[in-house]
């Protein structure tokens, strides 16, 4: 029988990946998956899904390494196994390109992604503005195939899914005992969470199968990553900018910078083109608090604010998670838990 009552507030990539894991592990809790929006609509659905990450200023650099680690390892196997189509989680190789020598030469993952190494002069070459570059593989994970999947393993699990929109945790504190809030930038109303902010991102898929190799700027705004069935190019990093509808000084803007880094590009078909707000904080939130709402106090475990790096740490930090609601269990009175 199952006695202890989870939701997880959120389908993106971060609160899939979540319910999953719960789901997965604590057999004995019924879990919910709630949100107002599911794949292909969330914003996780539209990103380009590479394996990469910034480090973030004020989480020990071990614990981002291993959120780092413990996604690529997950996403490696379903990459490396039958279902890579069908999960749309490759890997993909390609150089990342800087105009100066950046601080940290090395990045922090630099060991968990596969063959790294620094780009040779010869390799540079083709790159005129760049003066230095990390070579290696890593994965890409194409969240409009890879949520449905993750979805399917989920209801395998025993999990329940529910469509709607919530206004305040209280809706959930009489039907719940644990609630797991991975509603993104939605935090910002749904806990008065003003730490988390947009950055407005917008992207092109593009029709040119003849590119292999992902090439990205280390500013971070110009990146080329090829995919399973398109190119993503980009892209646009712009703070506290609401807006979601497609801005064509931006499309010129992505077109001339990537054919500047391939010009092939140019031969290329625009297929479509999107935009996503980022759920950006200065760190991500992944803690746990006792928070006291009428008439009952309620377990919530907080993982969201994954900015432009939500699918890179979406499997590390749902871990996690899981390990935090596991210590709710462990502090919740013997009879609500069997
Ligand atoms: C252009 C672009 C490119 C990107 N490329 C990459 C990349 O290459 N690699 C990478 O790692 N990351 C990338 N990202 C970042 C990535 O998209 C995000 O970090 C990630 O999607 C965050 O996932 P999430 O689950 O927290 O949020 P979301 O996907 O936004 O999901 C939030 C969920 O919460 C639900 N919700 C919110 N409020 C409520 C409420 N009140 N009631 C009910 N439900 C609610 C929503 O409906 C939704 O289901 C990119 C982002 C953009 C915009
Ligand atoms: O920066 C990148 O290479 C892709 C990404 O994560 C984003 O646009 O948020």
């Amino acid at each position: 029988m199952k006695n202890v009552r989870v939701v997880v507030v959120g389908a993106g990539v971060i609160g899939v990946s979540t319910a999953v894991c719960i789901a997965e592990a604590l057999p004995f809790c019924s879990v919910t998956l709630l949100a107002d929006k599911f794949s292909p609509d969330t914003t996780s659905d539209g990103a380009a899904g590479i394996l990469f990450a910034a480090k973030f200023p004020d989480i020990p650099v071990e614990r981002q390494k291993r959120w780092f680690k413990d996604t690529f390892d997950h996403l490696l196997a379903i990459a490396q196994s039958q279902h890579s189509p069908e999960a749309g989680v490759m890997l993909s190789s390609g150089w990342q390109i800087f105009k100066e020598v950046p601080a940290e030469r090395k990045p922090f993952w630099a060991e968990s992604v596969i063959g790294f190494r620094f780009m040779t002069e010869e390799e540079l070459k083709r790159f005129p503005d760049h003066k230095f570059g990390h070579a290696f593989t890593t994965l890409k994970c194409e969240c409009s195939s890879y949520l449905p999947w993750l979805e399917n393993r989920f209801r395998k699990a025993g999990g329940q899914v529910e469509q709607r929109s919530i206004n305040s945790l209280q809706e959930l504190s009489n039907s719940y005992d644990i609630i797991v809030n991975c509603s993104g930038l939605g935090s910002r109303t749904l806990v008065g969470d003003n730490q988390v902010y947009p950055v407005r991102g917008q992207v092109l898929k593009m029709e040119a199968p003849w590119l292999q190799h992902f090439i990205r700027d280390g500013d971070g705004k110009t990146y080329i990553y090829p995919g399973m069935h398109s190119v993503t190019v980009g892209g646009t990093r712009q703070e506290e900018d609401w807006r979601l509808d497609v801005d064509e000084g931006d499309t010129d803007s992505i077109l001339k910078r990537c054919s500047r880094l391939e010009p092939s590009l140019s031969h290329g078909k625009v297929l479509s083109k999107w935009v996503g707000l980022r759920p950006s904080r200065r760190n991500p939130r992944v803690e746990k608090e006792l928070v006291q709402l009428p008439g009952r106090r309620v377990h919530v475990v907080h993982n969201y604010g994954h900015g432009g790096w939500g699918v890179t740490l979406a499997w590390g930090t749902a871990l996690d998670a899981l390990g935090l609601v596991r210590q709710c269990l462990q502090e919740m009175p013997p009879q609500a838990k069997l």
